[in-house]
């Protein structure tokens, strides 16, 4: 399976490999990530577009930010590391999740059927109002879009997950990481919870635990092995 020291014992049938992924992953797929020169938190401050507070105080302004974020990501496609994580789900005959931080439907366009966006979608929106989640695509969502449910005008965010929020689908997520032999951290700066948290519930479980980063993360030193290198060359590697 790859030149990456794995444990013989993970490479069998029915290992159970979980896959936490950040904004590093879709960096070469030309998406800005969040901390890295010239990321996202360099032009923005983050508690003014990514905190209810902030879409409270300012809707225009964060609708705005996403509706930038979301046309970025209208021209770009999956890179080799969404297609070897697609291809280890495939082939690998034991249970590959993937659990990823970003919002970009590149994981889902390069086949990965087990996702889970634990920070949301920036193709769907969410009604502040009543709750209603709707599929939206790629179009903008302003403070005239109205709930197709409820018909409240000017509530309609994006449906991600914005600081002080509870990331989604936490209880799966957490069983994931209690069953996983293998847990695999790739594109991710480990500074941000409970995500930045997950390599310890994983190792304390008994899995082994792998890195792959452009530079080593805040958590790198709880990992087993860590591989510094662009997602797009450790990735297939891993996987060949
Ligand atoms: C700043 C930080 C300290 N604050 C937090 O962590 C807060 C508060 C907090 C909670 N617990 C704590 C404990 C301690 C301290 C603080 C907290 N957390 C929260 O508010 C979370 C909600 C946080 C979610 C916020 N939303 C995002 N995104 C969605 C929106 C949007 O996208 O706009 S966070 C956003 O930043 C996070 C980090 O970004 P990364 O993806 O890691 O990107 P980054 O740029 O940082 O790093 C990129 C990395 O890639 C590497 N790289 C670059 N290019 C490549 C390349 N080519 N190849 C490989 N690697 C590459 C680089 O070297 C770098 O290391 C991601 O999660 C991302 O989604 N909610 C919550 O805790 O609720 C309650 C709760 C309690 C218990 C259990 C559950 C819940």
């Amino acid at each position: 399976m790859t030149d990456i020291p794995l444990p013989s014992e993970l490479q069998h049938a029915g290992s159970r490999i979980t896959i936490l992924t950040g904004a590093g992953l879709s960096a070469e797929s030309g998406l800005h990530t969040f901390r890295d020169r010239g990321g996202i938190w360099e032009k923005y401050d983050l508690t003014e577009v990514a905190t209810p507070e902030a879409f409270a105080r300012n809707p225009a302004f964060v609708l705005d930010f996403y509706n930038q974020r979301r046309r970025a990501n209208e021209d770009v496609k999956p890179n080799a590391a969404h297609e070897a994580l697609a291809q280890l789900e495939r082939e690998h005959d034991g249970v590959v999740w993937v659990v990823t931080q970003n919002i970009d439907p590149l994981h889902e366009i390069a086949g990965t059927k087990n996702l889970v966006h634990m920070h949301g979608e920036i193709t769907k929106a969410l009604c502040a109002e009543c709750g209603h989640r709707e599929d939206w695509g790629m179009a903008d969502i302003t403070p005239q879009s109205s709930c197709p449910a409820c018909g409240t005008i000017g509530r309609m965010r994006p449906d991600v997950v914005w600081f002080g929020e509870m990331p989604y689908r936490m209880e799966e997520i957490f069983d994931l990481l209690a069953q996983s032999d293998l847990f695999i951290s790739i594109g991710t700066s480990g500074t941000v919870y409970p995500a930045a948290g997950f390599v310890e519930i994983a190792r304390e479980a008994g899995a082994w635990t792998l890195e792959l980063n452009l530079e080593p993360s805040e958590g790198v030193s709880q990992f087993h092995h860590a591989v510094q290198g662009r997602a797009t060359q450790t990735v297939p590697a891993l996987v060949e």
